[in-house]
């Protein structure tokens, strides 16, 4: 199916499965309008900097907006700059620890480049095709499909008098209290702060300064924003008795054992190369279980979903050669997150990474690699003219020489990924890639880079 501006978004997240809820099915009417010249809709979402970097479960919010983006609509992602002050009580059984102004800082700057570069890209790549103008000096991307805002600027000159008197006589505590996230947390041996009590009107009087000062009619969020996402809709129509501004909610993202993905768990899968590399984020979605495979493609790319559908009669197939749905997953998220040059070094340090690769290597892709293996350094006079077998051992790839002739053996020892054949096989000068670094391999998984210092 093509998209084009008059394409219905609301229909398009449902068919994906990427709808959980809607305030209003006006919002459905208000996207297929039937004139392409009216007005296109403002949509935000917002995203607390309570991580120097956002993970799988925020990219929804992101894949929610480009998909607004790519149906002709205006997007704001708004960092919490404010809001992380004080800490979403939105599914948390705990109260969240306080963050100090330098880590919010850090945090802020990490989360505005990943939202820039992966929504500008898109934005960037339109305008370039569409061969216009990429907006003002100041703000490059304010003239183009989104703008990226941060709350800490409207909160910073509130007073709590003027808030009180103009906002919270318009919010009944009878309606706040009976929120999923005031609720659960009344539940709780911990009770709940005054504090965090306040968040859904903080986040409602965002929506509402949005709708004033920016004209953004849609706040979208995950299924548990959605008591914050009406505490805005309700502040709208009290205070400014309007209709016309909507809220959408998408399901959590969760992995095929129910639990959903996060930051508190192990092996979060974060969007910044710098705390996981495009290969580890290429690696994830090449080994996500043939159960989940489909409802990924769905959610997480912008496929058609008539391709979907192909590939997943191809791989009932016989013949079908396993994870090639894999591979299409992982390379369409990769070059959403990381772009054309991400996936690049993704491919690169896959084949790097391959033993018997046919690829000749050289220290920048080995030293690319070096963050997803282990590595060490030795001195020169450590290495040259070593015996493989004993630098296996003294790098820690294998914990003995025994080990070593074993897999040497049964050809699973690899240097620089060519075969190692003989037991007897020292290190030259042309093994330590541009004078540099040298790879081990002990069979598929594991490896070793070994710097030469
Ligand atoms: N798995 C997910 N699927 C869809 N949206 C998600 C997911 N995880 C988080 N979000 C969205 O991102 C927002 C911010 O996430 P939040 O910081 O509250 O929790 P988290 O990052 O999931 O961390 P934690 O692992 O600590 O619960 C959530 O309110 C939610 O709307
Ligand atoms: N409450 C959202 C972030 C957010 C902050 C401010 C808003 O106006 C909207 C959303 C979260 O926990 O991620």
């Amino acid at each position: 199916m093509g998209i084009s501006r008059r394409s219905n978004v609301v229909d398009i997240l449902e068919e994906r499965g990427l709808l959980e809820s809607i305030t209003s099915e006006n919002l459905r009417s208000a996207c297929s309008s039937p004139n392409p010249n009216s007005a296109p809709l403002r949509v935000y979402c917002g995203f607390d900097p309570t991580a120097e970097s956002l993970h799988l479960g925020n990219l929804l919010g992101l894949i929610v907006l480009s998909w607004f983006q790519r149906c002709g609509h205006k997007t704001v992602a708004l960092i919490g700059g404010a809001t992380a002050r004080i800490g979403d009580p939105s599914g948390k059984t705990l109260e969240r620890p306080e963050l100090d102004n330098e880590t919010l800082e850090k945090n802020t700057l990490g989360i505005v480049g990943i939202v820039n570069s992966i929504l500008g890209r898109w934005s960037e790549e339109k305008i370039f095709n569409l061969n216009s103008n990429v907006g003002s000096e100041e703000n490059p991307v304010r003239n183009s499909s989104f703008v990226v805002l941060n709350n800490f600027d409207w909160w910073k000159e509130v007073r709590l008098l003027d808030f009180l008197k103009n906002v919270g006589r318009f919010a009944r505590v009878g309606t706040m209290m009976a929120k999923e996230s005031v609720k659960k947390r009344l539940e709780s041996e911990q009770g709940m702060s005054y504090t965090e009590f306040t968040y859904q009107l903080l986040q409602g009087y965002d929506f509402l300064y949005l709708f004033e000062n920016e004209g953004v009619n849609v706040q979208i969020g995950g299924s548990d924003q959605w008591g914050n996402i009406t505490a805005g809709t309700e502040l709208i129509r009290k205070i400014l008795q309007v209709e016309g501004a909507y809220g959408l909610t998408f399901p959590l993202l969760l992995k095929s054992d129910g639990t959903k993905f996060g930051k508190s768990e192990d092996g979060a899968i974060w969007l910044s190369p710098l705390m996981l590399s495009p290969y580890k984020f290429y690696q994830y979605f090449f080994s996500v279980p043939d159960a989940d495979v489909v409802r990924f493609l769905k959610i997480l790319t912008f496929l058609g979903l008539e391709e979907i559908r192909e590939l997943e009669e191809e791989m009932k197939r016989p013949g079908y050669v396993p994870n090639s749905l894999q591979r299409r997953l992982a390379e369409e998220v990769t070059r959403f997150v990381h772009g054309e040059d991400g996936l690049a070094e993704a491919f690169r340090a896959t084949e790097a990474l391959r033993p018997g690769a046919e690829t000749s290597l050289d220290w920048k892709t080995i030293e690319g690699i070096a963050q997803d293996v282990p590595s060490c350094s030795l001195a020169y006079g450590q290495v040259f003219e070593v015996s493989v077998i004993d630098l296996s051992v003294s790098t820690g790839l294998l914990e003995s020489k025994s080990a070593a002739r074993r897999l040497i053996k049964q050809g699973g020892l690899y240097l620089n990924n060519y075969r190692v054949e003989n037991e007897g096989k020292k290190i030259v000068g042309g093994d330590i890639v541009d004078g540099k670094i040298l790879l081990l391999s002990a069979g598929k998984k594991n490896k070793m880079v070994v710097r030469i210092a």
